[in-house]
């Protein structure tokens, strides 16, 4: 996407900027690394770029959610299946089907889960319930919209050289077992907390959620917990959603997609769940502010979106689900075991999409141009997600699976 260049001319507005755009270092992390893969692509026509950057998915949407959708759009060219303006929270049958799917066993209802167009979406609108004043930690290295939302809502205050001034960064990496030490961890308003994570790959088990919601509890934090690769995780002891913990309900809400779970990126459809017992310091429940935002700017995830994840949540359509899963999730072992038996220092890649693999005393940013100039690949550079990030290259298992053993015999050649 072309956006416009710094023009020289005179402006005619006179409306100032908002100058919290200015402390951001660069544009947002994914439209850089499309833009090198450009410049690479114009600077080698004849080369085959695989893509294993960005985490999209790519395998057709399964049958029975398709069909669905499908319906629905029939539907709307006809009186009776016409549908205009839905709920803001969402269609009741799909608020009811995602608590019954997902969080009826962790004493959630359907009244705390409000159907969206997308996890990213929300994390912008629950910044935007949050206010300025709050102060905010994430993990490091973490998804970028976290830290960017922060910035250009004014949360924070300068980029110091490596890291805003303002956020707690709680370091995540090998020597931690990527999990932060929170009797390190100074108190905050908002903590932002992602498992499995982006990009390490890593999924905190039920003890490092238990200490995390501890933690909240003392500090009378709200954890926004981003669950958007729960279904990758297979290791029983590692939950699937933060409200496992006994007491998560008071002081987290929880946000989740079904991009990863459907291939939904391009249809959007996501979920947040406020729990009625997440209240603030004055005892006023963040679920009624989370409503007035959603019934104020927004009208709602499209119809069709709905009954698409309607039938994703059909017996029929989740085993469909698990198939698309398990095809990622068989992507993510080859790249892992490649990468282990070249010999690097591999992580994540086992409960997440996502394998996160260690060049130590290398620049990511050296590492991403010299994959796509060796091997013709696009992966993400580590520090993109975070100064703890440095040394590291994210590589995505999303991809038609002859593309991921084309880039297993590439990287093979280069780094055997
Ligand atoms: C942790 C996390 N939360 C939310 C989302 C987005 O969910 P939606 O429901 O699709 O809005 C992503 C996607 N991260 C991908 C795509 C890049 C991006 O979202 O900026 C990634 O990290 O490659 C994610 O990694």
């Amino acid at each position: 996407m072309r956006i416009a260049s710094l023009s020289l001319t005179k402006p005619t507005t006179k409306v100032s900027r908002n100058k919290n755009f200015g402390k951001l270092q660069a544009g947002y992390l994914f439209p850089e690394v499309a833009r090198r893969r450009r410049e690479h692509q114009a600077n080698n026509p004849d080369a085959k770029i695989l893509s294993l950057g960005i985490g999209d998915t790519t395998e057709p949407i399964p049958p029975t959610i398709v069909e669905a959708m499908r319906d629905a759009a029939i539907g709307l060219g006809t009186r009776q299946g016409y549908s205009g303006y839905g709920a803001e929270q969402g269609q009741a049958a799909v608020r009811e089907a995602i608590t019954q799917r997902l969080y009826a066993h962790v004493g959630r209802k359907p009244s705390e889960i409000f159907v969206s167009d997308g996890s990213k979406c929300d994390i912008g609108r629950l910044q935007l319930m949050f206010g300025s004043q709050v102060s905010v930690a994430v993990q490091d290295p973490a998804y970028p919209v976290y830290v960017d939302s922060s910035v250009i809502m004014g949360m924070t205050g300068e980029y110091n050289g490596q890291d805003f001034d303002g956020i707690t960064y709680m370091v995540c990496r090998p020597e931690n077992d990527f999990f932060p030490d929170l009797t390190q961890t100074p108190r905050t308003d908002i903590i932002f907390f992602c498992s499995p994570n982006n990009p390490t790959g890593a999924a905190a088990t039920r003890q490092q959620l238990t200490e995390l919601v501890a933690f909240a509890k003392k500090n009378g934090s709200i954890i926004v917990y981003d669950a958007a690769y729960a279904l990758f995780i297979s290791d029983p002891d590692c939950p699937k959603t933060i409200f496992e913990i006994p007491g998560a309900e008071e002081v987290a809400l929880e946000t989740c997609s079904f991009s990863k779970y459907a291939g939904f990126t391009g249809v959007r459809l996501g979920w947040t769940v406020v729990p009625e017992q997440l209240r603030y310091a004055d005892g006023f429940p963040v679920m009624n502010d989370w409503n007035r935002i959603m019934s104020t700017i927004f009208n709602g995830a499209s119809n069709i979106a709905q009954a698409g994840g309607l039938a994703a949540l059909s017996d029929k359509g989740w085993a469909e689900v698990h198939e698309l899963v398990a095809f990622y999730k068989e992507n993510a072992a080859i790249l892992k075991q490649t990468f282990e038996g070249l010999g690097f220092n591999v992580y994540g890649g086992k409960d997440a999409p996502y394998i996160w693999i260690q060049f130590p005393g290398r620049a990511s940013w050296d590492v991403f141009g010299e994959i796509l100039q060796n091997c013709n690949i696009v992966t993400t550079p580590g520090s993109g997600f975070g100064a703890a990030g440095e040394g590291f290259v994210r590589i995505s298992a999303f991809g038609h699976r002859e593309d991921i053993l084309e880039a297993v015999e590439r990287f093979k050649k280069v780094y055997a």
